[in-house]
């Protein structure tokens, strides 16, 4: 493996900053891709044409990946946001465990195939309110602590947790505090490598539930050390371009030894009734001055998430480059 194990390449550069891909499921969509459908950006893979070599889509996930690299990303997310077993089987015609296994560890291996092995490989999973499009509310509903979290994500767990070519697992764009304290309550023999966790916060500071970034600290505090030793990261994503650095700087100063993480997406509002997305009225910030936010604030992974495209992420990397010199 030319790579070296995440955690032991962040201990021994305590410098590195990593770069990570742009928004995927958005790019794809502007590369031609029709995404809006409930398992969104992993359609492409569902139909057998999409696994020979002539297939337009096929060339087209492989272009992506190849123009984020090109770009600078060192980090690239598997395109499984919308690919839990359950949207998967209430979606496709794909319904057995069996199938959906093979589904994902193609899409894995296709992946790791485009990014090659010095590459870190992501995989993504989309929180519980991605698969009926609430990640930007973070309503679940009037019982949020009953829901059965882990029964939702285990197949996608399970598979990525097994598979050689996932390098670190992401919990993305998580709304609901339920959920972040049901991901935290796994210990390593469900969670068995590097994660994260993405929180989906809105412009006003807080987790898309309304709860505050000082509630969500004190609760990693008080796991102590009984908390999964491979929780590798926490982070914000698919947050507002504009206010994503000053949310991440709420998170370091409330949790200072945290390695932390960022991408952002551009701005823009989701329109998630019509599945398009609304222009952003203020693009204020730079690049360049947000990472050097980020990276003052702990950050040790940034890239961008929705709208963010691969010139994003070359004035991501340009910028990396600067402020970690
Ligand atoms: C991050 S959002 C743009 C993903 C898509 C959304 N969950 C939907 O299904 O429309
Ligand atoms: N990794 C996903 C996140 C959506 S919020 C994507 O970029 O499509
Ligand atoms: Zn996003």
């Amino acid at each position: 493996m030319a790579r070296l194990p995440l955690k032991q390449l962040l201990q021994e550069n305590p410098k590195k900053v990593l770069v990570l891909d742009g928004g995927q499921g958005t790019e794809l969509e502007r590369r031609g891709i029709e995404v809006a459908n409930p398992i969104w950006s992993t359609i492409p893979f569902i139909d057998e044409s999409f696994w020979s070599e002539s297939s337009v889509e096929r060339k087209i996930v492989k272009e992506m990946y190849s123009d984020f690299i090109k770009a600078g990303a060192e980090a690239l997310m598997t395109v499984t946001y919308q690919a839990s077993f359950k949207s998967v089987s209430d979606n496709t015609s794909i319904k057995t465990l069996s199938g959906y296994d093979s589904l994902l560890t193609r899409i894995v291996d296709f992946s790791r195939g485009c990014i090659g092995e010095d590459k870190y490989l992501i995989g993504s999973i989309g929180s519980w309110g991605a698969h009926i499009c609430r990640e930007f509310t973070g309503d679940y509903g009037p019982n949020p602590e009953t829901i059965d979290y882990y029964e939702y994500f285990k197949p996608q767990l399970e598979n990525f947790n097994k598979s050689s070519q996932i390098d670190l697992i992401a919990f993305e764009t998580v709304p609901n505090i339920h959920e972040v304290k049901a991901i935290l309550s796994w210990d390593n023999t469900v969670l068995s490598k590097p994660f994260y966790i993405g929180l989906s916060v809105g412009d006003n500071g807080l987790l898309r539930d309304g709860t505050t970034m000082a509630e969500i600290a004190e609760f990693i505090k008080s796991l102590g050390n009984k908390i999964n030793p491979n929780f590798t990261f926490l982070g914000i994503n698919c947050v507002s371009f504009n206010t994503s650095s000053n949310v991440l700087a709420s998170i370091h100063e409330l949790l200072p030894d945290m390695p932390l993480l960022v991408y952002p997406n551009s701005g823009e509002v989701y329109d998630s009734e019509h599945k398009i997305w609304l222009p952003n009225g203020d693009k204020s910030n730079t690049w360049d001055l947000v990472v050097k936010r980020y990276i003052e604030a702990g950050a040790r992974l940034i890239g961008g998430c929705c709208r963010t495209t691969p010139q994003d992420i070359t004035e991501v990397s340009e910028a990396v480059k600067k402020y970690t010199k």
